[in-house]
Formats: C-alpha cells, sequence, structure tokens
C-alpha cells in the first residue's frame, strides 16, 4: 500500500496568493491579507482542506459551500474563492476571500495554475460516450504500455498512478481533484493520462484547465435527462469536447449516427472509425471474427495501414471500442503494432461481459448495461451465443434518468427470452416504484407468459435466474458491473458485487440442484397486458424503437 495520499502531488509548489488574485484580476478582500501567503492546494470540499489551500466554497444544488468556510479556515486554508452570495455566507470565518461571478466556471484554470498545468506534460486521451468509456480506457491504457508509456488513468472503475490504485468515487471528479491527480502522476513518472469524461463533467467544468491531445466518441443514446434539459443539450454538451479550447484531436465511432453528426460539427480535425463496415471512415474493422471470449478483426486505415488485431471482449460492440482505442493510440504517437499487440493483450474490464463459471453447464455473465441501448446491444450480442434461453436480470437505478426505466425494461423484453426485475441502487427511492415504472414499458406483445418476473431482492433474483436456467442458456446480470455496493435511502450502502453473488448461486445449485421453492414463489411473475402503443416523446437513437408505456397487470401466478 502507498505511505501517502496518492490523490495530491507530495511536492508542494507554493504559489503567491497575490499572484492568483493578479491571474483573476480581483481584490483580496475578507479577511487580513498577507503579502506573503502562498497556497500549496485547492479544494472544493471543506471536509477535504488540507494546510494552505486555497477552497472553493461553490453553489451547490443542496447547499452553498461558503457555508462551510469557517470549517475550511480551522482546517488550515488560506484563501477563500467564492461568489458574491459566498461571500456573504463566509464572511465571520476570516478568510481572504477572490469574489467572482462564476467561481465553478473559473475553477479548473485555478486548479491547473495552483498546481503548474500538469496536463500540458502529460499525453492526454479523454473518452466520452454514452457507453463503453470505462471498456475503451481499459484498452488505451493497454495499448499505451505496449508501447512503453507509464499510464495513469481516470474512471468509473478505478483511478491509477502506475501501478497505485485510488478508489474512484465518481467517473470524472471535480475539478481541483483532477488537476491534484494528474500532478501526482506526473510527479511519479506518468507519461500518458487516460480519463472518462463524462457529461457531468463538461457541463459542470470539471475538465475544465486540460487539454486531450486525443479526444475519442463512443456513442450516444438516452441517459441523464434527470440532468439534461434534452438529448439534444446532451449531445452539445458532448461535443464540446470536439472544440480547440479542450481538445486537439477527435477520433469519433461513425457507426454511431450521433458521431456522424459530431464528426461534421466538430472544430477540430477528425479521424473517424467504422467496425461494421456500413459507413465511409478513415478507419476501419474488417474480416471480423466473434467469438465467445471475444473477436478478432482487421485494422485497416489510410495510407495502407493494415494490421490483425483481437480485444479479448466478447461482442461487436467491443470490436468498435478496440478500433477506436486502436486508432486513438496511433493517432497519439504509438505505432501501429504496439496499439493492436497492447489492446489485444487486455485481460478484461471488471464488471463487463465478465464469464463467471463455477462449471456450470451454462453461460454466466456480469456487465454494467445500465441504458436502453446498452441492454439492447448486450442482448444482442449474447444472442448469437446462446443455444437455450437468454435470462436477463436487471434493474434501475434511483435518482437517476426516470424516462430510460421502461426503456431499458422493454429493451430486455425485447431481445431476451426471460425477464428478472429487481433492484439496482435504489438510493433515495422505493424500490417498487421504480419496478413499477419498468414493468410499464413492457408491452404483451414483447414477451411471452410467464417469461417477466419481479423480485425486489437482488440476491434473491439473481438465485431466481440461476435457478430457472438449463444447459446451453446464458443468464446475464445487468447493471452494476464491478460495483461494490448496492445503495438505498440516507446514503446507506450494504456490501453487494454481482459477481460474488452471482457465484454463490451458481455454486449453490451446482450442490443442492434446482430451484429452491421459497424464491420461486416469492417473486411476482407478471403477465403485461396488452395495450395501447403510447410512443416516448424522445426517440433518442435512431436505431432503437419508440416503447410502450402502459402500466403492465400482474397476475402472481
Ligand atoms: C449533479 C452533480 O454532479 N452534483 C455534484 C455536486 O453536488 P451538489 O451541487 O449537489 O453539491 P452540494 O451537496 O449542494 O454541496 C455544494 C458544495 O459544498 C461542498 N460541501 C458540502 C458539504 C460539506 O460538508 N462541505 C463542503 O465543502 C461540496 O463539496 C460542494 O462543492 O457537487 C458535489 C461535490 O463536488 C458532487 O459530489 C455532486 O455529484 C453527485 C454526488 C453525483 O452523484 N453526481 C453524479 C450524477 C455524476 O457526476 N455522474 C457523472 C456521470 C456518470 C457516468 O455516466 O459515467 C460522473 O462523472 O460520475
Ligand atoms: N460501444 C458500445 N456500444 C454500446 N454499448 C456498449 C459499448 N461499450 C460498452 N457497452 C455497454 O455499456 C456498458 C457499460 O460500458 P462501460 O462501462 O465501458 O461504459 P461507460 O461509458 O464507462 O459507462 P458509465 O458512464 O456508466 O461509466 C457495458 O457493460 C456494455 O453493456
Ligand atoms: N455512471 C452511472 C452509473 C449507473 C450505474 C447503475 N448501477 C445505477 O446506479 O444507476 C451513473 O451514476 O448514472
Ligand atoms: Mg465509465
Amino acid at each position: 500500500m502507498p505511505n501517502r495520499d496518492l490523490r495530491r502531488p507530495a511536492e508542494a509548489r507554493p504559489q503567491p496568493l497575490t499572484g492568483l488574485a493578479g491571474f483573476l484580476d480581483v481584490p483580496l478582500t475578507g479577511g487580513p491579507s498577507d503579502p506573503e501567503a502562498t497556497l500549496t492546494g485547492v479544494t472544493h470540499d471543506s471536509r477535504a482542506v488540507r494546510p494552505g489551500d486555497l477552497y472553493a466554497g461553490l453553489q451547490g444544488e443542496h447547499v452553498h459551500g461558503a457555508a462551510f468556510a469557517t470549517q475550511a479556515a480551522e482546517a488550515g486554508a488560506a484563501a477563500l474563492l467564492t461568489d458574491p452570495a459566498g461571500a456573504a455566507l463566509a464572511a465571520g470565518s476570516g478568510l481572504p476571500a477572490l469574489v467572482v461571478a462564476d467561481p465553478r466556471g473559473r475553477l479548473g484554470e485555478i486548479a491547473a495554475w495552483v498546481y503548474g498545468r500538469p496536463a500540458e506534460h502529460l499525453t492526454m486521451y479523454g473518452v466520452t460516450g454514452t457507453n463503453g468509456k470505462t471498456t475503451t480506457a481499459y484498452l488505451l491504457d493497454g495499448g499505451l504500455r505496449a508501447g512503453g508509456g507509464v499510464t495513469g488513468m481516470i474512471g468509473t472503475v478505478e483511478t491509477r498512478i502506475g501501478e497505485e490504485v485510488v478508489p474512484s468515487v465518481r467517473t470524472t471528479p471535480e475539478a481541483t481533484d483532477v488537476q491534484a491527480l494528474l500532478a501526482s502522476m506526473l510527479e511519479r513518472g506518468v507519461t500518458d493520462a487516460v480519463m472518462e469524461v463524462s457529461s457531468h463533467a463538461l457541463a459542470l467544468g470539471r475538465v475544465d484547465g486540460t487539454v486531450y491531445d486525443v479526444a475519442l466518441f463512443t456513442n450516444l443514446s438516452q441517459d441523464h435527462l434527470d440532468f439534461h434539459p434534452s438529448m439534444e443539450d446532451y449531445f452539445l454538451t458532448k461535443a464540446d469536447l470536439f472544440t480547440p479550447r479542450r481538445s486537439r484531436l477527435g477520433v469519433i465511432d461513425v457507426d454511431d449516427a450521433y458521431g456522424r453528426r459530431l464528426a461534421k460539427l466538430a472544430s477540430v480535425p477528425v479521424l473517424t472509425v467504422s467496425a461494421t463496415g456500413d459507413q465511409d471512415a478513415d478507419w476501419r474493422a474488417e474480416n471480423v471474427e466473434l467469438g465467445p471470449d471475444g473477436s478478432r478483426f482487421t485494422v485497416v486505415g489510410p495510407d495502407c495501414h493494415k494490421a490483425e488485431a483481437r480485444v479479448r471482449l466478447a461482442g461487436p460492440f467491443n470490436v468498435s471500442n478496440a478500433l477506436l482505442a486502436i486508432v486513438a493510440l496511433t493517432a497519439g504517437g504509438v505505432s501501429l503494432d504496439d496499439a493492436v499487440e497492447g489492446v489485444g493483450r487486455t485481460p478484461g474490464v471488471p464488471g463487463r461481459m465478465e464469464r463467471v463459471d463455477v462449471g456450470q453447464p451454462f453461460e454466466a455473465v456480469v456487465d454494467f448495461a445500465h441504458t436502453p441501448d446498452a441492454v439492447e446491444t448486450l442482448l444482442r450480442a449474447l444472442r448469437p451465443v446462446t443455444s437455450g434461453a437468454l435470462t436477463i436480470v436487471l434493474g434501475a437505478g434511483g435518482d437517476r434518468d426516470r424516462a430510460k426505466r421502461p426503456l431499458m425494461a422493454s429493451a430486455a423484453a425485447r431481445f431476451a427470452d426471460a425477464v428478472v426485475l429487481t433492484s439496482d441502487n435504489p438510493r433515495s427511492e422505493d424500490p417498487n416504484t421504480i419496478l413499477d415504472e419498468m414493468l410499464a414499458g413492457i408491452r404483451a406483445a414483447d414477451a411471452a407468459p410467464g417469461a417477466v418476473l419481479v423480485e425486489p431482492d437482488r440476491v434473491a433474483a439473481i438465485a431466481l435466474a440461476v435457478d430457472r436456467a438449463a444447459p446451453g442458456d446464458t443468464v446475464v446480470i445487468a447493471g452494476k458491473g464491478h460495483e461494490q455496493g448496492q445503495e438505498f435511502a440516507n446514503g446507506v450502502k450494504h456490501p453487494f458485487d454481482d459477481r460474488v453473488e452471482l457465484r454463490a448461486a451458481l455454486a449453490r445449485t451446482m450442490h443442492a440442484g434446482p430451484a429452491s421453492p421459497k424464491q420461486s414463489t416469492d417473486a411476482r411473475i407478471v403477465a403485461p397486458a396488452p395495450s395501447t402503443h403510447t410512443p416516448t416523446s424522445e426517440t433518442p437513437n435512431p436505431g432503437v424503437p419508440a416503447t410502450g408505456t402502459s402500466r403492465a397487470e400482474e397476475t402472481n401466478q
């Protein structure tokens, strides 16, 4: 274990506070101004303040961070950055203040300034898109290592500096943490940094102060409509990554309709990729051979570039992710041979198409699909490798996009033979309300009688799917992938790992034989009622048909 907190650089590079005031062109107000005062770090969280930090008191959805200025001062903050409302709130803190109209909008450049603009000394890769960011980031990492790079990674599953891992809280951290992490990476000899760039990050200034050498776009489909007012806003937020203030070059998957739009809209040079052969693109995957453990394909690019490639993750969509990574690597200076070699060596990504095998006579897989498009893509990928029935266990997260719930359930009913609806992370919501909203998306025509079951307890739902599986079937547990907990109301998080639960359920069936009657009778078996088809207002992905939203009936058979 590392003996220091890698989230910050060890070496303090004190910057004069008056220098920051000059940089921002605002006076220092409020507390006593020491002309010699210096800053050694910056944070937006009073609970993370270290002596010498600039504390950014930001207006949040719930509270104004400036309300914690006294706590920040007690922890040793050297100064406060805030807005006029925050300055009033922090009046009693005694901290000298820099007051600007939009502190969140300035935080990225300030953090980059405080930490010595680390991104300028690293080769930066930024991956955006609704699905495939984490997977593509791991593949990029593999290719960079094969090219001799020392890598750092910031993303959903983990944050890594060389070989050392720091747990990730979110996909893209706040700007203060991004810049501190990049400075820490630089200090520890990292040459190339790979980051997942969420739309929240772009909208909330988390990656301000970072210009990516190569920006990647995987695809766009419905998600996060709790945060974005429309798909158009979601798209334009992502598209901003492909402008000169944020990147130097774009690599875009044009098999995706939004990707094709982006390739035209981008104001940085762009390389296009297509793994399906359906689109005109600079780089293509040809001779694709899909297998249960991964795929082989030929990479074909401009100027007679050609190489035989493989990806050790099943499904055609992972050929897209791999091709995108390979092309981005070559754009970033890695040779095509090293890129292909490193991507092909990458063993897998935790909780993405991860097979769990205790010797059972059917396939059991854990995957992170938690959008309508990902559920459809996943099931379409598993169908050709399933000789028997395909069963999915699926829930939807609480306090997230509600509109995607019926669409996820609809995709599950249309592309699987059996569906066990269950809880994901209910967070502050009632799990049964989420399940009802999912059920509303399933039309009678999409599911055979008895094919849809509801079991709110995720452990029991996994056991139910396993108990019903026959030789040749595939059971996929979707939506939580690598996650290590299940979140309930009031921030309560119970330890939970789909892979552990699936393994335990499989082991039980192997030893005890099929179905424990209790699990089967407790679940509700749902017969979706014939219903009027109500198209949804958004048709986010031109490839996904609209689905009904009527209420399903329960028969409790
Ligand atoms: C919508 C959103 O992103 N909200 C983020 C936002 O929360 P907020 O505005 O509600 O903050 P708040 O709780 O009102 O607090 C205001 C300020 O006071 C500070 N504070 C608060 C309490 C305290 O004791 N001390 C203190 O300093 C907070 O640090 C914050 O700066 O600022 C907080 C502090 O930075 C974030 O934790 C919070 O992310 C929440 C937890 C979140 O879940 N965000 C998710 C949806 C998210 O960002 N997801 C994306 C996309 C995922 C993907 O598709 O891959 C991601 O990048 O992970
Ligand atoms: N290129 C792709 N196209 C469609 N679906 C994909 C693609 N790549 C991955 N998926 C699906 O999306 C799921 C999530 O993949 P991954 O974790 O790589 O995406 P992500 O963009 O990082 O997601 P998140 O934003 O939640 O972190 C996978 O488990 C798989 O089901
Ligand atoms: N990055 C995504 C992950 C969702 C994973 C799923 N298990 C859920 O909780 O909805 C989010 O925060 O929206
Ligand atoms: Mg991710």
